[in-house]
């Protein structure tokens, strides 16, 4: 299963997580964000990390031309769409960047909601479910209801569950639910950006690594 730990802001703590077991870590591209990284910290954390780790920038409700730009300038090898972007907007993006995972990030308001990822199936590599919140984008704490998504999600794309997931709900979700992956922020970290390694040891204790 893929983990990815995602609002790093520190470059070590990349490092660090990516010996711990991590295959994927995700760096915040949203200026509004606490967990905001410029291309260069960007930069500094990607020259420290194993090549086979994933290295995803998280975008929301930006250009495809601002995508584009902060993945060359960087080294990203994947993309997090975690705002409303359209089908359409990841079919051009696609073409824009055709070596990168795209992945589209849906905030499940309702169940009926998450039906809208069908329309994506055929222009994003990856799907992720977060938690809504009507004030922030993401790395809110927030869970989904994993025995309800359960019954109701069975997409024809790998994806990722994320919204809330700590070392101590890990578990829990998992025997409700089978993702392809998981991707934790705010549940292995001391405050925005600051990584708890403790937490993210435990994390990858419990998981079994
Ligand atoms: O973490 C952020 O600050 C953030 C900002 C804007 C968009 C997405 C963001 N984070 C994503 O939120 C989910 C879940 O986070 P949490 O585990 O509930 O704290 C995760 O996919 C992050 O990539």
């Amino acid at each position: 299963m893929r983990v990815k730990i995602c609002g790093i802001t520190q470059p070590e703590q990349s490092l660090a997580i990516a010996a711990l077991g991590a295959t994927a870590l995700g760096f915040i591209c949203v200026p509004t964000s606490p967990r905001y990284v410029t291309i260069a910290q960007i930069q500094a954390a990607i020259g420290l990390i194993p090549e086979n780790i994933d290295k995803i920038g998280v975008f929301a409700n930006t250009t495809i031309a601002e995508i584009t730009r902060t993945v060359q300038k960087s080294g990203l090898t994947g993309v997090q769409l975690h705002g409303d972007e359209t089908p359409e907007f990841c079919q051009q993006l696609r073409q824009s960047l055709s070596q990168v995972e795209i992945i589209k990030a849906l905030r499940v308001r309702s169940l009926e909601h998450l039906q809208t990822t069908i329309h994506y199936t055929d222009y994003v590599d990856t799907l992720l479910l977060d938690a809504y919140h009507p004030q922030q984008l993401g790395g809110t704490g927030q869970t989904l209801d994993w025995h309800q998504l359960n019954q109701q999600f069975n997409p024809s794309l790998p994806w990722f569950l994320a919204g809330g997931l700590t070392p101590d709900n890990i578990l829990t979700a998992l025997s409700q639910i089978k993702p392809n992956g998981i991707d934790l922020s705010s549940g292995v970290e001391h405050s925005p950006g600051n990584k708890d390694l403790d937490k993210v040891a435990l994390l990858f204790q419990k998981l079994g690594n």
